[in-house]
């Protein structure tokens, strides 16, 4: 079996460790967690390398652990970020664990000896008493060795509550608590939780005399030099409602050719070959953009499923040309109304409207003179074919699966028209 910390190095996902973690692997499979902060109801494509470390645990023998922040959420972690959490409800708290519950879960396998097990760290951390809490875990503590975590040092200037300054000792009582209860070895996170990864093993040290372990993978940004995972729209979510997986697609197909082979290593299980080859086969056709492809397809089949993907995949092929519009499927031009301009009409309403009409109604046109003067230039075009009038009415029977009739303007702007 594959070992971890070599599976983890050869695509580049490690950015610290501490000592002695290739000795502990090397004696076998280990339990190692990682925690989820219920901060939104949905994780972002930032919180994928997290997710990939678990599965590659499983993959190399060990036993993945995904804790819910249902009690470190109440708290709100200062962790790279430059001014305090916003309080969130109580109720908010769990339907937000809740949701990133259900995500995470089909990252990991919950079958087989080394099954995945997810907990919720309010089921140990709302309970504890705080004459316990100062007594059993901040006494291990000086308040010296808190002040030196870059979490806190960065807020010197601009402040930080007490709840937040708390927040590496409840990290660390989780790892405690993992370890005493499950015997979990390691934590992974991003480079932002190595204070609290380490607070965690001193804390084990401390109570039990043991040792664990930590891992942190770095923080992904662009060769642009933006934080991985962000556009100009914000985040890039795993929830459909949030970021439709048409987008999602076309987020990692966007992907700048100095980053495809960084993000495959990262978010795919492609060998290290493949990727080769992959790369290889982009050099000499770079036009088809193959490794961008691949990546995109892949992640987008992780989060979305297969269905959901190929409806995709088909839907850009359209948008982007080369593909032949009777085919399409009624599933496929359902995800592309999604994403582009589109109106819905009755067939009574389509027998009386020209494709003039149409093309002002769905704004691929503002009026009717601006359709005749497009047409004069070859510039529009109804269901793939260039419209030689804009007088035309379209059949029934021309239209497409499903009843859509698809208009174009120039080569990039579409809409789609539904008939009812
Ligand atoms: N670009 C990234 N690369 C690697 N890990 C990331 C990235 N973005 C987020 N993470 C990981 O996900 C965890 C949770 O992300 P968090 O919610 O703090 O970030 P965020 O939503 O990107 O925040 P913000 O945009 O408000 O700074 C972080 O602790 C970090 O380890
Ligand atoms: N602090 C982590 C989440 C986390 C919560 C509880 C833990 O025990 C570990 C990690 C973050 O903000 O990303």
């Amino acid at each position: 079996m594959q070992n971890l910390l070599e599976a983890l190095v050869s695509r580049s996902l490690v950015h610290d460790q501490t000592p002695g973690l290739q000795a502990r692997l090397a004696q076998g499979p280990i339990t190692g967690y990682v925690g989820f902060d219920p901060t939104a109801d949905s994780l972002h494509v930032g919180h994928l390398l997290a997710v990939m470390s678990l599965a590659w645990l499983q993959r190399c023998g060990g036993t993945p652990i995904i804790v819910v922040g249902g009690g470190t959420g109440m708290v709100g972690d200062p962790s790279g970020k430059r001014s305090e959490r916003p309080v969130l409800s109580v109720e908010e708290i769990d339907r937000n664990v809740a949701a990133i519950r259900a995500q995470l879960e089909r990252f990991v396998s919950f079958e087989g000896q080394n099954a995945a097990r997810v907990r919720n760290n309010a089921d140990w951390l709302r309970a504890i008493g705080l004459m316990e809490f100062l007594r059993d875990v901040g006494k291990h503590f000086t308040v010296n060795y808190m002040l030196a975590k870059d979490s806190v040092k960065g807020r010197m200037e601009s402040g930080i509550s007490f709840t937040e300054f708390s927040y590496q000792l409840i990290q660390a009582y989780d790892f405690w608590h993992l370890f005493r209860s499950e015997k979990c070895e390691l934590q992974m996170g991003g480079s932002d939780q190595w204070g609290n990864i380490t607070a965690g093993a001193e804390l084990v040290s401390r109570k039990d005399g043991a040792s664990v372990h930590g891992l942190t993978f770095p923080l992904l940004t662009t060769a642009s030099g933006t934080k991985f995972g962000k556009t100009e729209g914000g985040a890039v979510w795993l929830d459909p409602a949030r970021t439709s997986p048409y987008k999602f697609f076309q987020f990692w197909l966007n992907t700048d050719d100095r980053d495809v082979e960084r993000l495959l290593k990262f978010f795919t299980f492609l060998s290290v070959e493949e990727i080769a080859a992959l790369l290889a086969e982009q050099a000499r056709d770079p036009g088809k953009r193959p490794a961008q492809r691949r990546l995109a397809e892949d992640v987008t089949a992780r989060v979305h499923g297969p269905d959901v993907t190929r409806s995709v995949v088909e839907a850009s092929r359209i948008l982007f040309g080369g593909t032949d519009l009777r085919a399409a499927s009624a599933d496929v031009l359902e995800v592309l109304a999604g994403e582009i301009p589109s109106a819905t009409v009755t067939g009574d309403e389509l027998a009386a409207l020209t494709v003039a009409d149409l093309l002002v109604k769905v704004g691929l046109a503002a009026s009717k003179g601006e359709v005749r003067r497009g047409v004069a230039g070859r510039g529009f075009s109804l269901n793939g074919a260039v419209l030689e009038s804009g007088d035309a009415k379209v059949a029934a029977g021309d239209l497409l699966a499903g009843g859509y009739a698809l208009l174009q303007k120039g080569k990039r702007n579409y809409a789609l028209v539904k008939v009812r």
